[in-house]
């Protein structure tokens, strides 16, 4: 089957390409090449990267968020230069969702920006993060609270790496794929409970690239989040929180059904329609790792701090319907309130 490919337009457009064995066909105009992998990614895609770009330099990073730490990136930063990647060199992001908002941040600020390409393996890595040009690495206080919009240059979307991806990785990463159902695309909702949606289903990259054309008609629309990119937001102010607090036990993936579930709660006390059977659904076919005691004051510290948040205060996205974001305010007592709501609803969906 041929690639399937969707472009992401504005200043600098790029196409993200979606099929199987791209990994071995990835070619890039730049002479010099960093690439950055998490340590345990399967060394075969390390190999078949090396083998087709011959890099300067290989940069193995922590897994998972470990390696999104100002601790990580300035030792990445330091093997560049190390390595004397030149201003027209090129760093490559291999892996999940970690290891290209990293890289991506080492690309933006390595001798004031170098070129940038993403390589997902992840479910997630394909239908969001690797997406878009958010790239950053967290602080103790939060997620994502350093980085900078740069945009990749191609996304390659190799689904033969799925194959090796942890069942409950996949699941992690359908989050991102629902949220775009539930932001914009309801087609998806479905699709993503299906029993199809699985690596290897020959259906897979047509949804992959209906979940990837969300996330990038609005960043084309919206690249540095003025206004509507917020939407892609939507479960993220609950999600950051619980990832935080929990110094990461839950995973972003788990953290963003959950925090869907939680901003579905509020949409409906401030009048929009009932999705919560929608956002229930989608975490009794995630799974998620169960949480710990947690009381609204342990999370509310980090959703303060939450971007979104303006002089005004913190700001959430809610939905008045399906595919119809908006953002808005919660009144204190209606988040606690809900916060009581959600708490109970999870002892109900296991
Ligand atoms: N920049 C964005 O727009 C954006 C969007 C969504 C999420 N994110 C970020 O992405 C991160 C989560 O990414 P993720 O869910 O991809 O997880 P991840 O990057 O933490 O990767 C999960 C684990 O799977 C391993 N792995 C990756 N591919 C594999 C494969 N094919 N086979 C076997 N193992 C593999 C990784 O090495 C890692 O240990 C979070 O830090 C989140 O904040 C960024
Ligand atoms: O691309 C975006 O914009 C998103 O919000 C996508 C999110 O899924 C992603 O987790 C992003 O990294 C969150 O961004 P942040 O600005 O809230 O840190
Ligand atoms: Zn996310």
């Amino acid at each position: 089957m041929q690639p399937l490919e969707v472009k992401v337009g504005g200043e600098q457009p790029y196409t993200v390409t979606v099929g199987a064995g791209l990994l071995a066909r990835v070619r890039v105009p730049q002479r010099h090449v960093a690439l950055i992998h998490p340590a345990d990614l399967p060394p075969a895609f390390v190999e078949t990267v090396q083998a087709a770009l011959s890099p300067t330099v290989t940069v193995s990073v922590p897994p998972r968020d470990g390696c999104k730490t100002l601790a990580v990136y300035a030792d990445v930063l330091s093997q560049l230069a190390a390595a004397n990647l030149p201003r027209d060199g090129a760093v490559v992001g291999l892996g999940g969702g970690a290891a290209t908002d990293l890289a991506g941040f080492v690309a933006a600020s390595y001798l004031r920006g170098v070129a940038f390409y993403t390589l997902p393996t992840t479910l997630l890595g394909m239908v969001d993060a690797a997406v878009g040009g958010k790239t950053g690495v967290n602080l103790p206080e939060g997620k994502n609270l350093v980085g900078a919009f740069w945009p990749p240059q191609a996304v390659w979307c190799d689904t033969d790496t799925l194959t090796t991806l942890p069942s409950e990785i996949f699941r992690e990463g359908a989050a991102e794929a629902y949220k775009h159902g539930l932001i914009a695309d309801p087609s998806l909702l479905p699709r993503v409970l299906s029993p199809d949606f699985r690596p290897g289903d020959p259906g897979l990259e047509a949804t992959l690239a209906d979940a990837i054309r969300v996330k990038a008609e609005v960043v084309t629309r919206d690249p540095t989040e003025q206004g509507e990119r917020a939407h892609l937001n939507f479960g993220h102010t609950l999600a950051h929180a619980l990832e935080a607090h929990t110094h990461h036990a839950i995973p972003h993936g788990e953290a963003v059904g959950y925090g869907m579930h939680y901003a579905a709660l509020l949409s409906r006390a401030l009048g929009g329609a009932d999705l919560t059977a929608h956002t229930r659904a989608f975490l009794r076919w995630q799974r998620p790792t169960p949480l710990p005691d947690l009381t609204f004051d342990d999370l509310w510290p980090y959703m303060a701090r939450d971007k979104k948040a303006d002089a005004d205060g913190v700001r959430f996205v809610l939905l008045h319907d399906l595919g119809r974001p908006y953002l808005g305010r919660v009144p204190g007592a209606v988040l606690r309130r809900e916060f009581a709501a959600w708490q109970t609803d999870l002892t109900l969906v296991r």
